[in-house]
């Protein structure tokens, strides 16, 4: 089946999201599927709090003036901002927008709390919805009108040095994040021409779907002191000088929760990493006639076990077990318990492991939490190893020269995936992307050395 209609079509199977909202570009997270997100943005707000981090709250509107200040910014994001126009039947004196990114309204407030050196560094991130006007095709979790899972995070320093540090921080953060998702990556630093509306520069982080084209999962933004010069957020420096702040902002979305599912998913239906799966464990039991009494005790003594330390569901429903395998294995349940009466009278219980597929026994006895959690980190571990090799086997590295054009468009319209040329500083420029008739994602390190990045981009 062709990817997007897959992608589709598991959305709604998985029930994880409805995309039936009588707006373009906005969906519904289901239950299910926002238990995916949940613990997905669980794993980066501990990873951004454990970096001095603080989680906060801004409003959504934003003043026409406020948002209009920063030029560079404002043109960025003109075509795509909604406006508030009226409070009921009143018209509003000054139009509102919604937040498309909350540069504007956070650096208004950090221009008031910044005075002298030692406010610095500010570190703050909201995870909120934000409102982009999207005239490209859009895609449920991967390009919405409203961006349900927006996670910004927006900094202030007393030094280039320190935001250059905290660039690699970020960076850092994002690693961990995805590395914890099984989600394979590049980073690139993107071209001036495609960096974030002012901005210095911007890395970004590229995934690869599995119709080979690129999906940018996340990017960090060094804005040096430009917003820092058009909002005023000057602090008095340690010998009694004045200073601008230097600044930089990091977000990810709903295409974190959209990359799990692409990239993990098979042609059963979801597969997910046990860090972020609703449910991680789900048990089966074996009913045959005679011995329903024996089989369910036991189940229930094994969730009973498992249940404290485990994400495990019972499957009680009085249907065929077969009809239950496809169930849990359609919504990616990592790990199934089966129990059957031979199996307990050897004392035996049968895993099924969703991400090979293949079933194995254990001992049901009280090593039994042991083993559990020491597959589980098997199967994360396992499912990002995969991903990574699916993800390599798109990379191609191409010498580049005018002859070899053609055989670079080839590749890129068939097997799409991404091209790394190397590194010439005089064909690095925006009539690449016209010869190419592709993106170029920017210059990225690839073990060890130095390329432009070109790939099909969502
Ligand atoms: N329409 C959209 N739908 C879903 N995700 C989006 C959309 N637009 C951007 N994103 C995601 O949001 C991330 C951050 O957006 S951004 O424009 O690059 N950066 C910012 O807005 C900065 N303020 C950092 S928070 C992008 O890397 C991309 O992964």
């Amino acid at each position: 089946m062709e990817f997007s209609e897959w992608y589709s079509e598991i959305l709604e199977k998985a029930e994880i999201y409805d995309v039936r909202y009588p707006i373009k570009g906005c969906g519904v997270y289901l239950p299910y599927g926002f238990k995916i997100r949940r613990y997905a943005f669980e794993i980066i707000r501990k990873l951004l709090d454990e970096t001095g981090h603080d989680e906060t709250l801004f409003p959504m509107l934003i003043p026409e003036d406020l948002l209009a200040k920063e030029g560079e910014h404002i043109k960025g994001f003109e075509d795509e901002v909604y406006w508030v126009t009226h409070g009921g039947k009143t018209p509003l004196d000054v139009k509102l927008a919604l937040r498309p990114t909350s540069e504007t309204p956070i650096y208004h407030m950090m221009k008031l709390w910044v005075k002298v050196h030692t406010d610095l560094p500010i570190k703050l991130y909201q995870i909120v919805n934000t409102f982009r006007y999207e005239t490209k095709h859009t895609r449920p979790l991967i390009r919405l009108r409203e961006i349900m899972t927006f996670k910004e995070a927006h900094t202030a320093h007393a030094t280039k040095e320190e935001a250059e540090e905290q660039v690699k921080e970020a960076i850092e953060v994002y690693k961990k994040f995805f590395d914890a998702l099984g989600i394979p990556y590049l980073i690139s630093k993107r071209p001036e021409w495609d960096k974030f509306p002012g901005a210095e520069y911007t890395m970004a982080f590229d995934t690869i779907f599995p119709d080979g084209r690129t999906m940018q999962i996340g990017t960090v933004h060094n804005l040096g002191q430009n917003f820092a010069k058009t909002f005023e957020i000057i602090f008095e420096t340690p010998d009694g000088g004045k200073d601008y702040a230097y600044q930089t902002c990091y977000g990810i979305s709903d295409r974190v929760i959209a990359s799990i599912i692409a990239i993990h998913g098979d042609e059963k239906g979801l597969s997910l990493p046990p860090i972020v799966a609703p449910i991680q464990v789900v048990i089966v039991p074996l009913i045959f006639k005679g011995k329903e009494e024996i089989v369910m005790n036991k189940a229930k003594e094994i969730y009973n076990l498992l249940k404290d330390k485990f994400r495990v569901h019972l499957d009680d429903r009085d249907i065929r077990p077969g009809r239950k395998f496809n169930d849990w294995e359609l919504k990616g349940v990592p790990l199934r318990i089966e129990i059957g009466p031979k199996d307990i009278e050897n004392g035996k219980i049968t895993l099924f492991r969703r991400d090979i597929e293949e079933k194995f026994q254990i001992g049901d006895n009280e090593e039994l939490i042991d083993e559990m959690e020491k597959t589980l980190n098997t199967i994360n571990e396992n499912m990002k190893n995969r991903a990574w090799e699916k993800f390599d086997a798109f990379i191609k590295i191409v010498e580049f020269n005018e002859s070899k054009i053609d055989e670079i468009k080839n590749i890129l319209s068939e097997e799409r995936g991404v091209i790394l040329i190397p590194y010439v500083e005089s064909i690095y420029n925006e009539e690449l992307e016209d010869k190419v008739e592709a993106s170029v994602l920017g210059i990225t390190e690839y073990k060890g050395d130095k390329y432009i990045a070109i790939a099909r981009t969502y």
